[in-house]
């Protein structure tokens, strides 16, 4: 198979993770007979740095020209620090995400057997874990009209939804239910927010015609609680963009590290695969952070964008085999001395 991957290694720790997980693609390729051709584009801080825009023109084009990308994360402290700045690296992300239509971003999260007792939750409360969230991710506060009085002593941002856009979401949600335990849960804020109400409405008139997959309703706040009380409880979770957010890095503590999760995001045109951390500003350039997102990202990217299974497959048994041997960062094992680079090579090696 001939396909083009559009790298977007982003700031941060951003481009150490893709590193790994570009790495990680070339084996695959070699051994599986495939010609997977990279190229490299930039967004967040360092696109500011380079052109003046998050998400400049060159990236648009090379994204549209791509059959999947792959991106690291965007962000940094000079504009952390500064809530003044006018232009952002988020914005790079998020203009990226609307452009490229990609209206739901899929979490797994699950429990690998060997890192049970990595988390600081007790083992028989995280033991099979296997949920999926299923995050809106073009909507809501992200993008509704924000800005400041005249005076700029008050600031707002609205949420607004529309009937479609939770419709498309919620067609994904219980297609994958459908497919799994068969149980959906929508995660909402209905008892407050009008948007949610929408949700609700939505949501509960598509389940209508699927009789066969269980809906259950929840408010976020209690959602946050039962996802480390009882996250076995959980099959698919369909939510809007900001609680989406939230309560999948919650989601992390439960297989470990947050430099475990990976994500999907899918639309209608070129998916795009994301670890769902940060740019770990702290780490950046010290070769401590975890890869492991970044390449179940790209097996991810293989299965989904290409449909080549085995080859997922591959990554993902090598991952597992690599957690079994103790190949892992300082953030699962914090007596190991493995670094980004080590764990990348020992990844390689078991496929
Ligand atoms: N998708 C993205 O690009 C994305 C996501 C979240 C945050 N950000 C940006 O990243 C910057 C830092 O934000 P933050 O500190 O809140 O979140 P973060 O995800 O970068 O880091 C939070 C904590 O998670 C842990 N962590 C994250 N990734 C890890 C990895 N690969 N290996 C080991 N540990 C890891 C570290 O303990 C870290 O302190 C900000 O500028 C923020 O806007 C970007
Ligand atoms: C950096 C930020 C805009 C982004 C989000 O909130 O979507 C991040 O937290 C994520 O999870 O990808
Ligand atoms: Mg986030």
């Amino acid at each position: 198979m001939n396909k083009k991957i559009a790298v977007l290694p982003g700031d941060g720790i951003g481009p150490e993770v893709t590193t790994v997980a570009v790495n990680v693609l070339q084996k695959v390729a070699e051994k599986f007979n495939h010609q997977f051709t990279f190229e490299e584009g930039l967004v967040g801080a360092c696109a500011i740095d380079a052109t003046g825009n998050p998400f400049p023109e060159a990236t648009w084009q090379l994204c549209q020209s791509a059959d999947a990308i792959l991106f690291g994360a965007i962000g940094h402290p000079k504009y952390d620090n500064d809530p003044t700045a006018t232009v952002r690296p988020e914005q790079g992300l998020l203009a990226m995400r609307k452009a490229l239509g990609l209206f739901a971003n899929i979490r797994p999260v699950n429990t690998f057997k060997t890192l049970a007792d990595a988390s600081p939750l007790k083992r028989e409360i995280v033991e099979d874990v296997d949920f999926v969230v299923f995050r809106e991710l073009t909507g809501g506060s992200y993008f509704g009209a924000k800005g400041r009085s005249d005076d700029r002593n008050s600031a707002y941002d609205t949420c607004t939804y529309t009937k479609e856009e939770i419709l498309r979401i919620t067609k994904l949600a219980f297609e994958a239910a459908g497919k799994r335990r068969k149980k959906v849960t929508l995660v909402d804020k209905a008892n407050v927010m009008e948007t949610s109400r929408l949700w609700r409405e939505v949501v509960q008139q598509y389940a209508g015609d699927f009789p066969e997959i269980e809906l259950e309703l929840m408010f976020v706040d209690n959602a946050a609680m039962a996802l480390i009380q009882n996250p076995r409880r959980f099959d698919v979770i369909l939510t809007e963009n900001m609680f989406g957010d939230i309560l999948t890095d919650e989601a992390s503590v439960i297989t470990g590290s947050l430099g475990m999760l990976p994500s999907a995001s899918v639309g209608s045109q070129v998916a795009l695969y994301e670890p769902i951390h940060g740019s770990y500003p702290q780490a950046a350039g010290k070769n401590i952070a975890n890869p492991m997102a970044a390449v179940l990202s790209a097996a991810t990217l293989l299965e989904t964008s290409f449909n080549l299974m085995e080859e997922g497959k591959a990554i993902r048994n090598a991952v597992e085999e690599a957690l079994e041997k103790g190949f892992v960062t300082v953030d699962i094992n914090p007596s190991n001395n493995l670094g980004t680079r080590e764990v990348g090579e020992k990844i390689c090696s078991l496929i």
